[in-house]
């Protein structure tokens, strides 16, 4: 088969997917099962690229790409069997690849994200460890701003100046590695039982904002999935929200649901995520808070086949001294 439709299957990674070259440059793409999408063409913008990974499909038939750079932040939500774990996996085969560090923060006590370990810098399993691992990467983040403020001190017209706000004006060899940070079920992290419980939560929750508000420039990201995410969660949790301006909404079991993600966006989303049918994991309403939004829908990857990406990734883990406590040790 010719380079650009083997690329393609490696950038799809799914067996679902049957890839043929038509001629070069434009490949057939075939979903099984997806209601909406018959036989699609796609040409060479699939590819993704780095930190843009190519992850569903929109109903006019084009890629939808997590493009990291052009929005940091995401929410997925979604009732239980809606398809965000599936979601997750694809980004996470997707980034294995990559020069990038990823973290889990899966309070479920890892059963969502231990499976990829080989390739995670971190991994915090319980809210003590995660209020630990979010103050590290708070603290990395004000060490990256520093960084930067540093640039910007030398003085004009002297060959190491250079005026940026960000890591990615930094000199590549000065440039520190991007950090995807995976927050699974992140109503876990809201749970408390005692007055300390509390304490942790609030600081945590700060912490979170403080990524949310602060992390783009510094090369940090937050993908944020959970069933809901609303007000009852607690103090904070409509801030952290309203920072997180990526959406995607899979199945829901009601209209606060989809308000939670999308409400913000367009009402007509909100009813379009109303209507995701239970028998069609995978499909969910995708959006931001620019307003635009559409259906789209992720095809099947097995979690076999992601975490043998990630062994197969694993000396892609890049050294970052200060995650090495949280390193999870990869058992298989
Ligand atoms: N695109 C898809 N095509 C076919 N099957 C899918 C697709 N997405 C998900 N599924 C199947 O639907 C089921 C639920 O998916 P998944 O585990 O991703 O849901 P979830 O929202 O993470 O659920 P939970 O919150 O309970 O973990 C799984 O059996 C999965 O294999």
């Amino acid at each position: 088969m010719a380079a650009s439709a083997e690329r393609l299957r490696h950038a799809w990674g799914v067996h679902a997917v049957h890839v043929s070259e038509i001629r070069p440059g434009t490949v057939e793409l075939r979903l099984v099962g997806f209601d909406v999408l018959k036989d699609v063409r796609m040409s060479r913008h699939i590819h993704g690229g780095y930190l843009r990974v190519p992850v569903a499909l929109w109903e006019d038939a084009t890629a939808f790409v997590r493009d990291y750079r052009a929005i940091p932040h995401q929410l997925t939500l979604g009732a239980t069997l809606s398809g965000k774990s599936m979601y997750l996996r694809h980004l996470v085969a997707g980034l294995a690849g990559q020069d990038v560090a990823l973290v889990g923060i899966d309070c479920k006590r890892g059963v969502e994200l231990a499976p990829f370990a080989s390739r995670l810098s971190a991994l915090a399993t319980d809210p003590a460890e995660a209020a630990e691992l979010l103050s590290v990467l708070v603290r990395l983040m004000d060490r990256r701003y520093d960084l930067i403020r540093n640039r910007q001190n030398i003085p004009v017209g002297t060959p190491d100046q250079a005026i940026t706000s960000d890591i990615w004006g930094l000199p590549e060899e000065e440039r520190p590695v991007p950090v995807v940070v995976f927050v699974d079920e992140v109503a876990e992290l809201f749970l408390t039982a005692t007055r300390k419980d509390e304490e942790r939560r609030d600081k945590m929750v700060t912490q979170l904002i403080r990524l949310a508000q602060l992390g783009r420039a510094a090369g940090i990201y937050l993908e944020v999935c959970g069933q809901r995410f609303g007000a009852e969660l607690g103090k904070g949790a409509t801030m952290l929200r309203a920072q997180l301006s990526g959406r995607v909404c899979h199945r829901v079991n009601d209209e606060a649901s989809a308000k939670m993600a999308l409400g913000d966006i367009a009402p007509e989303a909100v009813i379009a995520a109303c209507s995701v049918p239970a028998d069609r994991p995978g499909t969910a309403v995708a959006g931001d808070t620019s307003g635009g939004w559409s259906r789209i829908r992720t095809p099947y990857l097995s979690l076999a086949d992601a975490a043998d990406r990630c062994v197969k990734t694993a000396h892609l883990v890049p050294e970052l001294p200060e995650l090495a406590p949280f390193k999870p040790v990869h058992c298989g």
